[in-house]
C-alpha cells in the first residue's frame, strides 16, 4: 500500500487537493493529518470518530500527534481488513517535507511503501512566501510530484511567465519531479494511487483499473497518459531493471506484475516506481499473465509503449544472473 505525503506551504491548497482525491469514486483512502484543527476535509466525506482509524465513505481519518504517532497511524491504517488503496499523510503547512519523507521511508510498518511526496504550490504567493532567496527552496528536494495550484488566480497576461518561473525554480532543486498545473487541486488521481473495485478479481491486474481511468470522461481534471503491455512469458530481469531505473520520458509511475527466472524456479514480483522510488516485492506465486503499466501527466506515450512492448517481446530463456543481482538490491520482504 502506498503512503503518499501531501505537503505545501500554509494555504497552498493541500486540503483542497485531498478532498478532490477523496471524492474519487470507490477510493478507499486512509488519511493522516497532523493538525486536525486546521483540517477541513469535506464533512460529507467524513464519518465516525476523528481519532480512530475508522473506515468511512471516502476514506479514513485519524489524528497524528507526533512522529511516533505517524508510525502508529500507519500501522492502524494498513490493516489488511481495511483494504485501503493508499494512505495519504497531509502535513501541516509548517512541516518540513524532507523530514516527513524520511519518516515514511524509514517506517517499519509492514505492507506499506513510500508512494511519493506531492508538494502543492500556491502560484500566486510562491515568490512572496517560500521562494525569496537566491537558492530555490530546499523543501523541493524530496518532491516527486509538484502541483502548481491556484493557476486560475494568476492574471492572464502573466500566467505563462509566472508558471514557467516557478517550474524553473523547482527543477533547479529537483530536476526529476513531475510538475502539473492545477486549479483547486484537481489532478488526475491516477497519478497518486490505484483504485481497486469489488468487481476486480482478488489478484487484480492493473489493466482493468487503467481502462476505467482512461474511459472516465466526466472527471474535472486533465487525464494522465498511460501505456501498458501484457506479459505472457517470463521477462529479462536486466531489461526490467533498465526500465525501472531509466523510465520512459514523462513517466511518473510504473507498476506491474512480472515473472522472471530465478536461479531455481520462476518467481513473480510486484514492481512499483514513483519518481525516483523503486520498490520490488516478491509475489507468493508467479502471475499466469503479467503486466507493466507506465503513467504520467506528460508521458511520451508512443515511446513508453515501445519500451514496454520491447520488454514483453524479449522473453527470457534462462536466469539472468546480473539482472537478478540488480533486482535483489530493490527487493523487500513480501508481507
Ligand atoms: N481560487 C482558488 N482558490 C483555491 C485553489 N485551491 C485552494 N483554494 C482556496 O485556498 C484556500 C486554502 O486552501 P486549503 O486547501 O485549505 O490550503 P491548505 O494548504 O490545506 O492550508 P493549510 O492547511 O492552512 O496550510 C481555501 O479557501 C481554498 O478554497 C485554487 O486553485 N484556486
Amino acid at each position: 500500500m502506498p503512503v503518499v505525503a501531501l505537503t505545501g506551504y500554509l494555504g497552498a491548497g493541500k486540503t483542497t487537493l485531498l478532498n478532490h482525491l477523496l471524492r474519487r469514486p470507490g477510493a478507499r483512502l486512509g488519511v493522516v493529518v497532523n493538525d486536525f484543527g486546521a483540517l477541513n476535509v469535506d464533512a460529507a466525506l467524513v464519518t465516525g470518530q476523528i481519532d480512530e482509524a475508522v473506515s468511512i465513505s471516502g476514506g479514513c481519518l485519524c489524528h497524528l500527534p507526533d512522529a511516533g504517532g505517524l508510525e502508529d497511524a500507519l500501522h492502524r491504517l494498513s490493516r489488511p481488513r481495511l483494504r485501503m488503496d493508499a494512505i495519504l499523510v497531509e502535513a501541516s503547512g509548517a512541516a518540513d517535507p524532507v523530514a516527513l519523507h524520511r519518516l515514511i521511508r524509514g517506517s517499519r510498518v509492514r505492507g506499506i511503501r513510500p508512494g511519493g511526496l506531492v508538494e502543492v504550490i500556491d502560484a500566486v504567493q510562491h515568490f512572496g512566501t517560500v521562494d525569496h532567496s537566491a537558492q530555490p527552496p530546499a523543501r523541493y528536494a524530496a518532491a516527486t510530484l509538484v502541483v502548481i495550484n491556484k493557476a486560475d488566480l494568476l492574471p492572464p497576461g502573466e500566467r505563462d511567465e509566472v508558471l514557467a518561473r516557478i517550474q524553473e525554480r523547482v527543477r533547479r532543486r529537483q530536476p526529476h519531479a513531475q510538475i502539473v498545473i492545477s486549479r483547486h487541486g484537481r489532478i488526475d488521481p491516477a497519478l497518486v494511487f490505484d483504485t481497486a473495485t469489488d468487481q476486480d478479481p482478488a489478484d487484480e491486474l492493473p489493466l482493468a483499473q487503467l481502462y476505467r481511468d482512461q474511459h472516465h470522461h466526466t472527471d474535472d481534471h486533465e487525464h494522465a497518459r498511460a501505456a501498458s503491455t501484457a506479459l505472457t512469458r517470463p521477462i529479462s530481469a536486466g531489461m526490467l531493471l533498465d526500465l525501472l531505473e531509466s523510465p520512459p520520458a514523462g513517466a511518473y509511475r510504473i507498476k506491474g506484475r512480472v515473472r522472471v527466472y530465478g536461479t531455481r524456479a520462476e518467481q513473480g514480483y510486484l514492481v512499483n516506481v514513483v519518481g525516483p522510488l523503486i520498490h520490488v516485492t516478491p509475489l507468493p506465486q508467479p502471475p499466469p499473465v503479467g503486466e507493466l503499466v507506465a503513467i504520467g501527466a506528460h508521458l511520451d506515450q508512443p515511446a513508453a509503449q515501445q519500451r514496454l512492448d520491447a520488454v514483453a517481446a524479449t522473453p527470457a530463456e534462462r536466469p539472468d544472473t546480473d539482472g537478478l543481482r540488480r533486482l535483489r538490491r530493490y527487493r523487500t520482504l513480501s508481507t
